[in-house]
């Protein structure tokens, strides 16, 4: 058993691994009804987004036992939590006893209380004795420093870092994470982004988070659920959502797609570091990691433009060879190309109408992807 698998038992012993998350909620609201029937996979970070006023929040609250709606179907990690509104003898786990972790907008710890003792309020809160310590969970979170300080001497990031961890010391069976960086200014989020990264890594509970941000979507999703107006417009695993070309993401002007690249080499001498991708190589400036580390690139599909033949004479490092596996109007000015990259991977590219009809591409074409630009979304 590695370290993880001890940390993801440790933490929740009784996780039903493999068993997703059925969530079924019909409530109406002010100005429409929410209507939600989907399964999430059991572990990992299920983005929901859409726009304001779509029902992420009451969605969420319904999950935490503090909405009710008239049709209800909840079953987290194979235990049922509620069931209203069918057939079958309704049920209705009550708030408190659902094992929930809830981080909101606004970071709330206990003005009186230290930092240790905030954390403390979670493992006294847990309905089974986190099994997790408090050191592990500073330890993850970066906090072991700020134990003994008061909320008010603490950064917003530093804050929400100890809410988080307050969460998890209560044993959750689900973590809900409700916009957690919204509040906080760019720097600050750049810096809590990673923290949120390694609990995905760590932990295998599922973890909920809504957010209006594309950049923590391709940081964090596993899978993503689009909602308007209360209901689901798609769903699904993140990479094949963005490449989906019938669905909501590809048409965003900042379209693109989600790539796994090792570190292959650094070049020192032009402080250039390459990555191994499935059918290439990807250079990016500055020495970003060690030999064999693995990060998630993204490659914004503007970005990318298409060629008959490798250019010999452009400025542009990455080139790449791709097949044309779809074509598709993405405005009236432009199209989304869809592409296969090696063997196993796609990538998405955004050109004029007017270039696919000058060069003819067509589906099956065989071309160069000279990418221009390309950020890394995991450190
Ligand atoms: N208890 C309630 N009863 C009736 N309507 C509600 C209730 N709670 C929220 N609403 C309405 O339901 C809609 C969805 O609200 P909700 O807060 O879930 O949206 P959201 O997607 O989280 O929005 P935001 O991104 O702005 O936080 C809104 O129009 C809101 O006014």
């Amino acid at each position: 058993m590695n370290q993880n698998q001890s940390l993801n038992q440790s933490l929740n012993p009784n996780l039903k691994q493999s068993t997703p998350l059925h969530i079924s909620f019909r409530t109406p609201l002010e100005h429409f009804t929410l209507d939600i029937d989907i399964s999430i996979p059991s572990s990992g970070i299920t983005v929901l987004f859409g726009p304001s006023g779509c029902g992420k929040t009451t969605l969420l609250r319904c999950i935490a036992g503090l909405h009710n709606a008239e049709h209800a179907q909840l079953s987290i990690n194979g235990d049922l939590w509620e069931r209203q509104g069918c057939e079958q003898q309704g049920v209705h786990l009550p708030a408190h006893q659902r094992a929930v972790g809830y981080v909101f907008q606004e970071p709330s710890l206990f003005p009186h209380l230290s930092v240790k003792n905030n954390l403390l309020f979670g493992h006294r809160r847990a309905k089974q004795q986190s099994p997790l310590s408090l050191e592990e969970v500073s330890q993850l979170l970066g906090i072991s420093h700020l134990l003994q300080r008061m909320p008010d001497k603490l950064s917003g990031g530093e804050k929400q870092r100890i809410s988080i961890g307050r969460a998890l010391l209560s044993n959750p069976g689900i973590l809900l994470m409700d916009e957690p960086l919204s509040a906080l200014d760019y720097a600050t989020k750049a810096e809590i982004i990673p923290y949120l990264e390694q609990l995905h890594e760590r932990l295998s509970i599922p973890i909920i988070y809504v957010t209006h941000a594309l950049a923590e979507v391709e940081s964090l999703a596993d899978h993503i659920v689009l909602l308007d107006q209360g209901r689901v417009t798609a769903q699904g695993p993140i990479k094949e959502m963005m490449l989906d070309l019938s669905a909501p993401l590809a048409h965003f002007s900042n379209a693109g797609s989600l790539l796994d690249a090792v570190v292959s080499h650094y070049d020192a001498a032009y402080d250039l570091t390459e990555f191994s991708v499935d059918g290439g190589t990807v250079t990016v400036p500055g020495n970003i990691g060690v030999v064999g580390t693995a990060k998630r690139i993204h490659l914004s599909a503007s970005h990318i433009s298409l060629t008959r033949q490798a250019a010999l004479d452009s400025t542009i490092i990455n080139i790449l060879p791709v097949t044309i596996l779809e074509i598709s109007q993405a405005d009236t000015a432009q199209c989304n190309v869809r592409l296969q990259l090696g063997k196993h991977s796609q990538i998405l590219a955004r050109i004029t109408r007017r270039s696919k009809d000058k060069l003819a591409l067509k589906t099956g074409d065989k071309l160069y992807a000279q990418i221009k630009g390309v950020s890394l979304v995991k450190r």
